[in-house]
């Protein structure tokens, strides 16, 4: 095998809550306040990275963030001890506290947009950490997201890590959850689509009414322009506001795309039409898939309950393909019986695979948004960090690290406990010695 696309899934972290912190999230806010498990979230996570490695597939790992978060707490003047910070923080906005000790840094799809060698100008593969301007829990991964990419994707000569875009909502960026790349192989050139929610510096321009559009245009042309892809090769469209006004936050919601398909919504675009024709012209191979889902068989709010497009669409080693699904789907009527018609439809797509990961599935987060997708060729796999490279060993090593360090249960309560820090701490110091990736965190240094 030439080249290969490697989906590096992020480890649920020790403090994963539901604390409603994301407006326009359905699921982040119709579960606020519920009872977590951390431990199970994470092992959820591990199983479908096993299973995708059993499957052949490369799958990576991407460690999680130090929460809660007292650097931050500090930073906006909480002082004295650790224990202190974490009493007065409580006390003075719980909101605050809820929001720096999120997890959401699980779902790596927000991580960073990342262009393979074959699109970037100077050959290398290019990273850029989203900012995550647009929720201030989220706003405070982007730091340690470079550190933990840095240490995980280790040569500079052939990784290029750039800073991530300035923190102010002109330059809102989501990473590749607003991203897909479609190509024949995957060291082919392929198109990049950078979707968009709204014009930075055009306030004329549409724009949702109700949720926030967390993505700009010209961020995404700042990434576009950092990663050195060429303009014929790329493609710029705008979300249909009003789905982000139904609760598609992301992109990656209702559209997802894998080598020679691109599987969306009907109201997924705003001029799908224009987009699409554009589409066609860039990308060069003649065999494109672009599998339309209608509004009569699938609707907007179906879609946004059961996660049918923030599922993975993978390639196995028979060339065929296979959507990586969330158990909503096989639960809900009308998009179980779109899938099972879907694999007979001719496409590439021929199999549909169901995981539990409701842990995450209850903040808004599908397979999809689980997983960081890489397309290295065998050179630069080589060049990756192995300790982050999922095999048999390093699955049990991680499960033994989670049943003991992670709580079985987690309320917001607990997130001002002073053990719960400590535990997270000793955890993720563990980790960081299992997965080699030195002192990627502010307590480490
Ligand atoms: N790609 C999926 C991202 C989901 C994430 N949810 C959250 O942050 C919810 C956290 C909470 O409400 O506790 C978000 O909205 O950015």
């Amino acid at each position: 095998m030439k080249s290969l696309e490697v989906n590096f899934d992020g480890l649920v972290g020790p403090t994963h809550n539901y604390a409603g912190l994301s407006d326009g999230n359905v699921a982040s806010l119709s579960n606020a306040h519920d009872v977590s498990s951390p431990k199970n979230a994470a092992l959820q996570g591990l199983k479908k990275m096993k299973a995708l490695h059993d499957m052949g597939m490369g799958q990576g790992v991407l460690a999680p963030q130090e929460r809660p978060d007292i650097f931050s707490l500090r930073r906006l003047g909480f002082s004295g001890s650790d224990a202190s910070v974490l009493a007065q923080a409580a006390k003075t906005s719980p909101a605050l506290l809820s929001a720096c000790c999120s997890a959401s840094s699980m779902w790596t799809a927000n991580a960073a947009t990342v262009s393979p060698s074959s699109d970037s100008a100077d050959g290398k593969v290019h990273f850029t950490p989203a900012n995550l301007t647009n929720k201030f829990h989220r706003s405070l991964e982007p730091e340690t997201t470079g550190n933990i990419l840095k240490a995980v994707f280790n040569d500079e000569n052939v990784f290029e890590h750039h800073l991530h875009l300035n923190d102010n909502d002109h330059f809102g960026d989501e990473g590749a959850a607003n991203h897909t790349r479609l190509c024949t192989d995957y060291d082919d050139a392929g198109v990049q689509i950078f979707t968009f929610g709204r014009y930075a510096f055009n306030r004329a321009k549409p724009m949702p009414m109700k949720y926030p559009a967390r993505q700009t245009l010209e961020a995404s042309q700042a990434v576009a322009r950092l990663h050195q892809l060429d303009d014929n090769r790329v493609v710029y469209v705008q979300q249909n506001p009003a789905v982000i006004d139904q609760g598609v936050f992301h992109n990656d919601v209702i559209a997802v795309g894998n080598q020679n398909v691109l599987f969306y919504h009907q109201q997924a675009f705003l001029n799908t039409e224009q987009f699409l024709g554009e589409l066609r012209q860039k990308f060069s191979g003649d065999d494109l898939h672009c599998i339309q889902v209608n509004s009569d068989d699938v609707t907007v709010q179906d879609a946004v309950n059961t996660y049918l497009f923030n599922t993975q669409i993978i390639t196995l080693n028979d060339g065929s393909m296979a959507i990586v699904a969330p158990m909503h789907c096989y639960e809900n009527e009308r998009v179980k019986a779109y899938l099972d018609n879907l694999v007979t439809m001719g496409t590439p797509i021929k199999e549909v695979k169901y995981f539990d990961v409701n842990e995450s599935m209850k903040n808004g987060g599908g397979p999809a948004c689980l997983r960081l997708r890489v397309a290295l060729k065998e050179s630069e796999l080589a060049a990756v960090n192995p300790n982050c490279v999922l095999n048999d060993e390093l699955y049990g090593t991680l499960v033994n690290w989670v049943e003991k360090h992670y709580r079985d249960r987690l309320s917001f309560d607990d997130l001002t406990d002073p053990s719960l820090l400590v535990e997270s701490r000793t955890a993720l110091d563990e980790l960081t010695q299992i997965l080699n990736l030195g002192s990627v965190y502010r307590f480490q240094r």
